[in-house]
């Protein structure tokens, strides 16, 4: 399983890639749920990526773009840097499946073709005005995406787990396994979820942080004392999962 931390500059982009994140998510947790950050922000993460490549022979992580929902998408998402390897639009007010197939369109033609569009669903997505996460990943796979994202669009604490609970995330979790689908959960995710997620079968490919990470809420610093114990935690899990794959 990877994970993948959001950060809002440099200084947290540092960080979180010290402790062996596998994607770094640039994202303004001040704004809501996908707001981005400035995008000169993103131009100095890919050269920050690019001379940390240069220097180990591999990039160690992908660089992912929050970009807002449909409005800043349309001013900013043909300035992503191509060496980005993921980006995603929120889709609140996308009520239907022709809303949110235009503004995938609208998305897909503005971003570098190197860059990867995640289509994203919102947990609480009554709050968000928009189509339920299972139409998300459904509308997706139909339309080739290969990844989603499914965070909460409302950041007061409410986690994805309690917003769906546990038998309906299980079954989303069977519907992206069935259709293919690589997808990361967020959504006020806390170390404590894993053990919970993991005995109930709900396996996704990629777990997504900010608020856990944190000193004290998500819109405070990244901690590394919390980027070491899910860097810890991770690390364990991968070891675990290779002696898994290799017996
Ligand atoms: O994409 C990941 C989100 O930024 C998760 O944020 P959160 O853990 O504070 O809900």
């Amino acid at each position: 399983m990877a994970w993948l931390v959001s950060v809002r500059n440099e200084v947290e982009f540092s960080l979180a890639a010290s402790y062996g994140v596998d994607i770094v998510d640039f994202k303004e947790p001040r704004k809501g749920a996908l707001a981005p950050v400035d995008p000169q922000i993103w131009q100095q993460a890919a050269r920050l990526q690019s001379s940390t490549s240069a220097a180990t022979d591999s990039a160690a992580f992908e660089l992912s773009a929050a970009l807002g929902e449909r409005s800043d998408m349309l001013q900013i998402a043909s300035s992503v840097p191509p060496s980005f390897a993921f980006a995603k639009v929120g889709p609140s007010q996308c009520d239907s499946p022709q809303d949110l197939l235009q503004l995938w369109d609208d998305a897909a033609q503005r971003l570098p073709a190197s860059v990867e569009l995640v289509a994203v669903a919102y947990a609480d997505y009554g709050n968000a005005a928009c189509l339920p996460p299972e139409e998300v990943f459904e509308l997706a796979s139909q339309r080739g995406m290969k990844r989603c994202l499914l965070d909460t669009f409302t950041k007061t604490g409410v986690a994805t787990l309690d917003a769906l609970g546990i038998e309906r995330l299980r079954r989303l979790a069977t519907l992206a396994r069935s259709r293919g689908i690589w997808w990361t959960l967020a959504g006020s995710i806390k170390l404590s979820h894993l053990e919970q997620l993991l005995a109930n079968r709900i396996d996704p490919h990629c777990i997504g942080i900010r608020g856990d990470a944190c000193d004290q809420n998500r819109t405070s610093s990244l901690s590394s004392e919390r980027l070491k114990l899910w860097s810890d935690t991770m690390g364990k899990r991968k070891a675990i999962a290779a002696d898994d794959a290799a017996s």
